[in-house]
């Protein structure tokens, strides 16, 4: 029997890359550093999977920044602008995060599939043409190590799809050929290719693209990869494709995937046993009895274990935990491939302990009966929007196109030190505290110089916005070391969703209160959402979603309630997982916005009509989710917007939204800080959509990965720009 692995973790176990990329983008390192450190990741990576046993070893799933934009780039897809930066991997840089020495802005970045990851979308435009470079030398370089790597690639209907370029596969499926042929020179016998597009399209027409595959190339095996779903419709041809290898996600198809097992074809299956989306242990006797049956069905000669999808979703090692009360309970990277080996054994037939592993089973407790007791009166404002607005305006006097911010300010190194040390013991809280309060009132002061007109108090005391309440509320778990990569050097530490969600104590009223109490201007609370902290945590899978969803929903009901109490009037309760919790397939997407809206309604509703609730989302397609944002019944929206305006105004000018709505101006993923002008032609495009009456003006986003020299004169600006209007 033998074992793949789909990826793994490329930032390392310690954020190795992290530190380096960010290390060389300050100018603080140099390029051969840089390099020499992802090589050091990459051969790491590599001897640990051959040592775990892996039979097939991924390549080319190491990244600088993100895979798609790899992708692109080994594509020739550089827009022309990028050209003017010599260096390739500087050019590679300045188009995931832009580079003002060039002035050059970003590529738009969004969410991969269901994840917390996101890619760099590819721009289309000029000619395709190959350029494998980056492949090529991971391919040499595990050679060296004398493994015969498989090298992973996203197919071509998948990164048409993602790249908005569904009319070009006849100029690049050629590419791909000439790619499989270089590859096939090199002696490399199995080719992954991704297409998980095949988990929410039935509509496209594989075999052009695979006959040709297999026609222009016999030597090199194709392992088609499908995850985070099952082929849906597809099924009916997938097994027709002249592929050597399918790739089952039986965690999250697992019904579908034995199908396909049953029917007659020559096929080799992938089994993909091992979650890869979640941190819990496998139940080993049930994976067992899932091969027993996979092999019943085609003979063991035609399987491959594996985990369910690549294990970049999850953290590295959970060896690196020292605190950690349900450690026995959890598996990481390192540990899913230790699962990997162990079934592989006991196929193989050495004698080998395995272990059921069964979650304990809760008892109903007091806060499942809340949730089962939930009624329409629980999610509904006392009043409608029409008659609190007016009372809403007057209540707060605001002038007309009011100007805030979304949350957080600059996480300065300072700031990062001072937790650090809170946590090492070498400072007490109490000086922590005041400390943090100071930069709290510091930044009051400055908004209010700089003329902002809704405060917020910075959000310093947050590690992060899921993982400061996954501290605080009851039946979370956190790590020391379980970091994820979010996009680029960004990673994030999910908490672990494991028993009953629910609130002790006061979360944020003290930080709220108090920088409420250093002003006279309106100071907006700031909670994340019920779907966002769901979203972002690993969950427990001995109850579902909707209700794990509904318990943090009644926590932060709580929290609502008592900053509304300590004179909190504008709470802002963030929900950028909505639109990244959407089932991939269409069928199930009406069931899950009920209940996440629902789950929204329920923390927000329990206010006074002039208590004003905002929310904010980024990175999303909002259209096909624009009832469903309305339904949430938020008196304000901040949406991200600036790095693609047109998308989303084009958005409410077929569908006016009926709520007060701040589009961003001013895109806060890149260094790079935005002209007056530009802002102030935001302003004008979202006035032609939105009542002048309605509209905000804020960032896209929170604050805390720029720098202070970086936000002072954008928002400055941007204030500039808002009263040009008004
Ligand atoms: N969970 C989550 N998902 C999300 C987002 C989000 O904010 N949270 N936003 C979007 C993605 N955007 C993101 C934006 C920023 C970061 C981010 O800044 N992450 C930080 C880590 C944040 C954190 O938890 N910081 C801790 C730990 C900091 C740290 O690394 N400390 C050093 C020591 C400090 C030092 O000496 O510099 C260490 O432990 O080694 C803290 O502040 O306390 C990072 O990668 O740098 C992540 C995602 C979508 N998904
Ligand atoms: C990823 S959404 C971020 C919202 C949060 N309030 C912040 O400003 O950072
Ligand atoms: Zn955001």
């Amino acid at each position: 029997m033998k074992t793949l692995n789909l990826g793994y973790p490329r930032i390392g176990s310690e954020r190795e890359l992290k530190w380096a990329s960010e290390a060389y983008w300050a100018g603080k390192i140099s390029l051969e550093d840089l390099i020499e450190t992802g090589k050091r990741i990459r051969r790491g990576n590599w001897l640990l999977q051959k040592e775990q046993g892996v039979d097939l070893i991924p390549c080319n799933d190491f990244s600088f920044y993100d895979h798609v934009l790899d992708t692109a780039c080994m594509f020739g897809m550089i827009p022309k602008e990028y050209e003017v930066v010599p260096e390739p991997l500087d050019r590679y840089f300045a188009m995931a995060r832009g580079d003002q020495r060039y002035g050059l802005s970003a590529l738009k970045m969004t969410k991969w599939w269901d994840t917390n990851y996101h890619y760099i979308v590819p721009k289309p435009g000029q000619k395709l043409q190959l350029v494998p470079y980056k492949l090529l030398e991971e391919v040499e370089e595990a050679k060296a190590l004398g493994i015969n790597v498989k090298p992973v690639i996203i197919g071509p209907y998948t990164f048409c799809y993602l790249s908005k370029m569904e009319d070009r596969l006849e100029e690049i499926i050629p590419l791909y050929v000439q790619l499989l042929h270089i590859l096939a020179e090199k002696d490399i016998q199995y080719v992954q290719m991704d297409e998980p597009v095949l988990g929410v399209r039935e509509d496209l027409n594989f075999s052009w693209a695979y006959d040709t595959f297999a026609r222009e190339n016999s030597a090199i095996k194709i392992i088609l990869a499908n995850y985070f779903e099952g082929y849906g419709k597809n099924a009916h041809w997938i097994l027709d494709l002249p592929v050597d290898t399918l790739h089952l996600d039986l965690v999250r198809s697992p019904y579908q995937s034995f199908e396909l097992l049953s029917k007659n074809s020559d096929k080799n299956f992938s089994l993909g046993l091992i979650d890869g989306r979640n941190v819990w242990k496998s139940d080993m006797k049930t994976l067992v009895s899932q091969v027993e049956r996979a092999i019943q069905l085609v003979g063991r000669e035609r399987l491959f274990l594996a985990p369910s999808c690549s294990l970049i979703h999850v953290p590295c090692d959970l060896d690196l935990e020292t605190d950690l009360d349900i450690k026995s309970s959890l598996a990481f990277a390192k540990q899913k491939l230790e699962e990997l080996q162990t079934l592989k054994a006991h196929f193989n037939g050495d004698l080998i302990d395995l272990l059921a592993f069964d979650r304990q089973k809760t008892e109903t407790s007091e806060v499942q009966n809340k949730v089962y007791a939930l009624t329409l009166e629980d999610e509904r404002r006392s009043e409608p929007f029409d008659v609190r607005n007016p009372k809403q305006k007057a209540f707060f006097d605001l002038p007309p196109l009011p100007t805030t911010t979304i949350g957080s300010f600059p996480q300065t190194t300072e700031i990062r030190k001072l937790r650090a040390n809170l946590k090492k013991g070498e400072i007490s809280l109490s000086t922590y505290e005041e400390i943090l309060k100071e930069e709290t009132r510091k930044l009051i002061k400055w908004q209010e110089d700089i003329g902002l007109d809704v405060l917020v108090h910075g959000e310093f005391e947050r590690t992060d916005m899921v993982e400061y309440f996954g501290e605080l509320l009851d039946g979370f778990a956190f790590t020391q070391k379980g970091w994820v990569q979010s996009y680029g050097s960004r990673c994030v530490k999910p908490p672990i969703i494991f028993g009953d969600v629910k609130r002790k104590a006061d979360m944020t009223v003290k930080w709220s209160a108090f920088a409420q109490s250093c002003t006279s201007k309106w100071v907006k609370g700031m909670l994340t959402g019920p779907v966002t902290i769901l979203q972002w945590s690993f969950v427990r899978t001995d109850q579902s979603r909707r209700d794990t969803c509904l318990q943090i929903a009644l926590a932060l009901r709580e929290e609502v309630l008592a900053l509304e109490k300590a004179g909190i009037r504008i709470i802002q309760v963030d929900e950028p997982g909505l639109r990244e919790g959407l089932p991939l397939r269409k069928e199930n997407i009406r069931t899950y916005l009920e209940w996440a809206t629902r789950a929204f309604r329920v923390a927000t509703s329990g206010v006074e009509p002039e208590t004003q609730i905002h929310t904010h989302m980024c990175y999303a397609h909002f259209r096909e989710i624009l009832p469903a944002i309305i339904s949430l019944d938020a008196d304000v929206i901040t949406l991200e917007c600036a790095r693609a305006p047109q998308e989303l105004l084009n958005t409410f000018k077929e569908e006016p939204y009926p709520y007060e709505i701040g589009p961003g101006v001013y895109d806060i993923h890149s260094p790079r800080i935005p002209h007056k002008e530009e802002m102030s032609q935001c302003i004008a495009e979202a006035l032609k959509v939105v009542p002048k009456d309605r509209l905000w003006v804020n960032p896209d986003c929170g604050l805390k990965t720029r720098k202070w020299t970086e936000v002072e004169p954008a928002l400055k600006q941007m204030v500039a720009a808002a009263r040009s209007f008004r």
